[in-house]
């Protein structure tokens, strides 16, 4: 269940941490982020986000709040290499990953990025345990990693029992769960989700939740999600409001 202790310790925007808690330094920092779409046809820009400036510190679970078109799935396709901003920087363990190029990206996220989304992006002609397996072959893991590495990432989301179910015999939850198990088994340092638990009733959500706090302490990771959720917001080590494409201000 939720560690409702955790709230006690919880930040809020506008300050981005400057440090961790434990001096340990970020592994990700974003300076001065912008990002604007041109409109289709008329020839005028989008204005996303207007001056990101912020930093994530090892295993921490960050959320992103703010409402609907505010900029919260653009700022994290940012994060995660899938997207390059306009103006400003993005440092990912020590790397300038908002001037790599695409192939440079997409070897650091195979690598150390793992992504959730709302609609769980499972293949639903495979089991759990295939779905898994199928996230190692493609992040290049040695197949003779397989099959210990399968177990354990289903194990730790708590589907020993359910490995050899398809997507349709689970329960969102457990969908969701498959994910997580999906987006970790390569062992990357940072997930991103987005809206992971807005498909789920709230006992769902808080198991995934659960499963979040579990992995960052047993997997070393950082996680960073987007939620509209404020009972989920109760378990963040800090929350970032985002309103007119910055971070929201006091
Ligand atoms: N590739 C794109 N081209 C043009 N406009 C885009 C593109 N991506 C996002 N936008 C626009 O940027 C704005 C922010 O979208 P974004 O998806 O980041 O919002 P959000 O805060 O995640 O919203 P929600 O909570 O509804 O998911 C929206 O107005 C959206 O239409």
């Amino acid at each position: 269940m939720i560690n409702w202790a955790r709230a006690a310790n919880r930040k809020t925007s506008p300050e981005p941490q400057t440090q961790s808690t434990d001096g340990s330094k970020p592994i990700l920092t974003v300076s001065g982020v912008e990002r604007s779409f041109p409109f289709t046809g008329a020839g005028g820009q989008l204005h996303v986000l207007k001056g990101i400036d912020m930093a994530l510190y090892p295993l921490q679970l960050v959320m992103l709040k703010g409402r609907s078109g505010s900029g919260k799935t653009t700022l994290l396709n940012l994060l995660g290499g899938l997207d390059q901003p306009n103006k400003g920087e993005i440092i990912f363990l020590d790397q300038p990953f908002h001037k790599a190029g695409d192939d440079k990206r997409t070897q650091i996220r195979r690598k150390e990025i793992g992504f959730i989304f709302q609609s769980y992006a499972l293949m639903p002609l495979l089991s759990a345990w295939e779905n898994v397996e199928l996230a190692l072959r493609m992040a290049g893991v040695p197949r003779s990693q397989w099959k210990q590495r399968v177990t354990h990432c289903l194990e730790l989301v708590g589907l020993s029992k359910r490995m050899h179910h398809r997507p349709f015999e689970l329960s969102g939850g457990e969908q969701q769960r498959v994910a997580i198990a999906k987006a970790i088994a390569h062992k990357p340092c940072l997930l991103l989700a987005d809206e992971p638990t807005a498909e789920l009733d709230s006992q769902m959500g808080a198991q995934v939740m659960s499963v979040f706090r579990d992995i960052i302490t047993t997997e070393q990771v950082t996680i960073c999600m987007t939620t509209h959720d404020p009972t989920i917001m109760e378990v963040a080590d800090h929350v970032f409001e985002m309103v007119d494409g910055k971070f929201a201000s006091k």
